[in-house]
């Protein structure tokens, strides 16, 4: 049985509309008038316990809204949503219990207090026995790396050290579902591997079940086996990232390391789109030309240094699928 099912999910939200100049804003504010903002026009999908989900989608397309939804926060206008057979905002206690959620650009750590009291304070508000928060909290301290924070008021912290206490924030009670939003917002490389890093070992090594909302498409390559990608309310596509890539474009990009700038490489079954100095980008459809052959065409025309064939970057595919989803939030 699945451990989430979302089925024809529909929520609009209620938006006062604006109307022009002072007496428009005077009418407004005595006689308001709303229009509807779908949110979620019919969302359906269904993760198994142990997956990694990448659910991404442009900015407007209803992804906190789901996510809200599947946390029990907001309650759908129609459809169904059940989270290990539980109806989240039905049995919000119940749910929370076994959920962990960390918004990147919000903390549910305690501003001014060391990072130790927001996980004892924790323990109180999730019910946790001190034999099984001492356990749990010193396996994350050790995960995460950490010790030397845990007196450190939380907003004296970076952003990375910051992200790594809320990570261990949200899975002290030890749940086996979380949502994470934006996890690498903000961060540098190195906090944002090490945030990959832990996400990745938490649903290997514990099965953890993982729903990622990001747009940090490196985000998805290096953790999601799964994408479900979301635009106006809906769903566009779901499947792997290779499935993703197929779906939109069997193009290869050919990105060739001149030996002289100024050489001219043009092929007519190639498209230049882009030319950084020596460097020279060729977008092509491998059905009209193979690679072998644009890469013999290539170097016979102009001294080379360097070859490299890959496949358009998932920015590229995903930014191409968001268009074809229309404008984010428009009716259906
Ligand atoms: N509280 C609200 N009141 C009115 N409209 C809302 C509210 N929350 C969201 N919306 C609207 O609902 C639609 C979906 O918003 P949602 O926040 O779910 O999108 P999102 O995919 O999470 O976007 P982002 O990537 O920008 O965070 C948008 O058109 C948004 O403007």
């Amino acid at each position: 049985m699945p451990l989430i099912v979302v089925e024809d999910l529909r929520k609009a939200y209620r938006v006062a509309e604006r109307r022009p100049g002072a007496l428009g804003a005077l009418a407004g504010l005595v006689r308001p008038r709303y229009r509807a903002v779908d949110a979620l026009a019919g969302v359906s999908f269904s993760l198994e316990r142990g997956e990694l989900v990448g659910y991404i989608g442009p900015n407007g397309a209803g992804k906190s809204t789901t996510v809200k939804i599947l946390a029990g926060i907001l309650v759908p206008d129609s459809g169904r949503c059940e989270v290990a057979g539980r109806v989240p905002w039905r049995e919000r206690v119940a749910h929370v219990g076994r959920l962990g959620v960390v918004f990147g650009q919000r903390t549910q750590l305690l501003w001014d207090l060391p990072v130790i009291d927001s996980f004892e304070l924790l323990r109180d508000i999730y019910r946790v026995g001190a034999a099984d928060h001492a356990r749990a909290r010193d396996e994350l301290v050790a995960m995460l790396d950490l010790g030397p924070l845990l007196d450190t008021p939380v907003r004296q912290l970076s952003l990375g050290q910051r992200m790594r206490c809320d990570l261990a924030a949200a899975l002290l009670h030890a749940p086996d579902l979380l949502f994470l939003d934006e996890p690498t917002i903000g961060l540098d490389a190195v906090s944002k591997l090490a945030v990959r890093r832990f996400v990745q070992r938490l649903n290997r090594e514990r099965g953890v079940t993982v729903i990622l909302t990001t747009h940090d498409m490196d985000d998805i390559e290096a953790l999601c086996s799964r994408v479900i990608l979301i635009a106006g309310g809906r769903v566009l596509s779901d499947g792997s990232l290779e499935a993703l890539r197929a779906q939109v474009t069997a193009e290869r990009w050919l990105i060739v390391d001149l030996a002289d700038p100024a050489a001219e490489i043009a092929e007519p079954r190639a498209e230049v789109i882009r030319r950084e100095g020596a460097r020279v980008t060729l977008r092509f459809d491998p059905a009209a030309i193979s690679t072998a052959e644009l890469v013999g065409r290539v170097t016979a025309r102009a001294p080379v240094r360097d070859l490299l064939v890959q496949n358009p970057p998932i920015d590229e595919i995903v930014a191409r699928l968001y268009g074809e989803g229309g404008e984010a939030g428009a009716p259906p």
